[in-house]
């Protein structure tokens, strides 16, 4: 039996840093909107090997968060019997902002506990996901929320689920230059969703992505000039929001040359809810 299933990219429709942790990680509050677009997976049960195909370009196999979210699921259940033919039709951006490697980490964590049977709590799974990135837990619990501390405090809240265009500048953006940066905003006050998506959030990376990345502060310039636009994570990708798909797609068409991208609506639960 083959599971199939949708690995959601995200959106952080705000990112305000309201401060710093003693360890130097920062404290957040942020939207994260799911979108109907993402990774294809595909899942499989064998006998003992975790096989992924295709490999992804760069990244090694013992890397790739699928093959460490099956190997620590493995891990917990104590035998070595398990096993998973994994498919992946990479489409998001690596290193964008969308979060792809989470969803794809979280999607699998989903998948195997379900194929193998094993009966682990959502709890436990987010739990497990947090030691795997900083978004996984999100994905985990699968719904568009309000998310706070580094990424652990999760409130599902629903969205409008707007269109949205969401395009990605040919450059690569790193997280860890960013919150190093001594520019940075950190003191943020802090907010509430309601607010946030009453009143449309800020990104505090935005200020220091743009001094540092020209072709970011052209894209977002450019799409300035249909909806307010705004970058997701720590970049790179950028992004607006529409009234309806033909309108996203009306601005896409038009697209800077330097940039690649998509149109997908906001969805209020992830396709993994459904299998957990
Ligand atoms: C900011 C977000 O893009 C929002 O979606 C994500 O939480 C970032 O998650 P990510 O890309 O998985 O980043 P991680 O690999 O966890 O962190 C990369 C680096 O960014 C910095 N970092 C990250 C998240 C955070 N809340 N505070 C930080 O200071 C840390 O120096 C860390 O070493
Ligand atoms: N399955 C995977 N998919 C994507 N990236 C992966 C995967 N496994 C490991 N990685 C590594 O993780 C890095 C970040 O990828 P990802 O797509 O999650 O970035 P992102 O969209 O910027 O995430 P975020 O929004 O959490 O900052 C990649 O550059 C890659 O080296």
């Amino acid at each position: 039996m083959t599971l199939e299933i949708l690995s959601p990219a995200k959106l952080n429709l705000n990112l305000h840093i309201i401060g710093q942790r003693e360890d130097g990680y920062h404290l957040l509050e942020s939207y994260f909107q799911l979108l109907n677009f993402g990774d294809h997976m595909g899942f499989e049960p064998q006998t003992s090997r975790i096989d992924i195909s295709p490999e992804i370009p760069g990244v090694t196999p013992e890397e790739n968060l699928i093959f460490r979210a099956a190997q620590l699921l493995k891990l917990t259940a104590d035998d070595p019997q398990l096993g998973a033919k994994i498919s992946l039709k990479k489409l998001l951006p690596m290193g964008g902002g969308l979060g792809g490697g989470s969803s794809n980490a979280a999607t699998t964590l989903i998948a195997l506990n379900a194929l193998w049977q094993l009966n682990l709590s959502i709890d436990e799974l987010a739990t497990m996901g947090l030691s795997l990135g900083a978004d996984v837990p999100f994905f985990v619990r699968g719904h568009s929320a309000w998310v706070e501390g580094i990424g652990e405090r999760i409130t599902p809240y629903p969205s409008n689920c707007h269109w949205y265009v969401v395009l990605r500048p040919r450059v690569s953006v790193s997280t860890a230059a960013i919150f190093s940066h001594p520019e940075l905003t950190r003191d943020t006050p802090s907010s509430t969703v309601a607010a946030v998506l009453r009143q449309g959030g800020r990104n505090d990376c935005e200020p220091v992505v743009r001094s540092l990345y020209a072709e970011i502060d052209r894209t977002i310039d450019w799409l300035n000039k249909f909806s307010p636009a705004r970058l997701t994570g720590t970049g790179a990708c950028v992004f607006a929001a529409f009234k309806s798909k033909q309108d996203a797609e009306a601005v896409f068409r038009r697209r800077p040359d330097n940039c690649d991208g998509f149109v997908a609506q906001g969805i209020n639960d992830s396709p993994v809810a459904q299998i957990s």
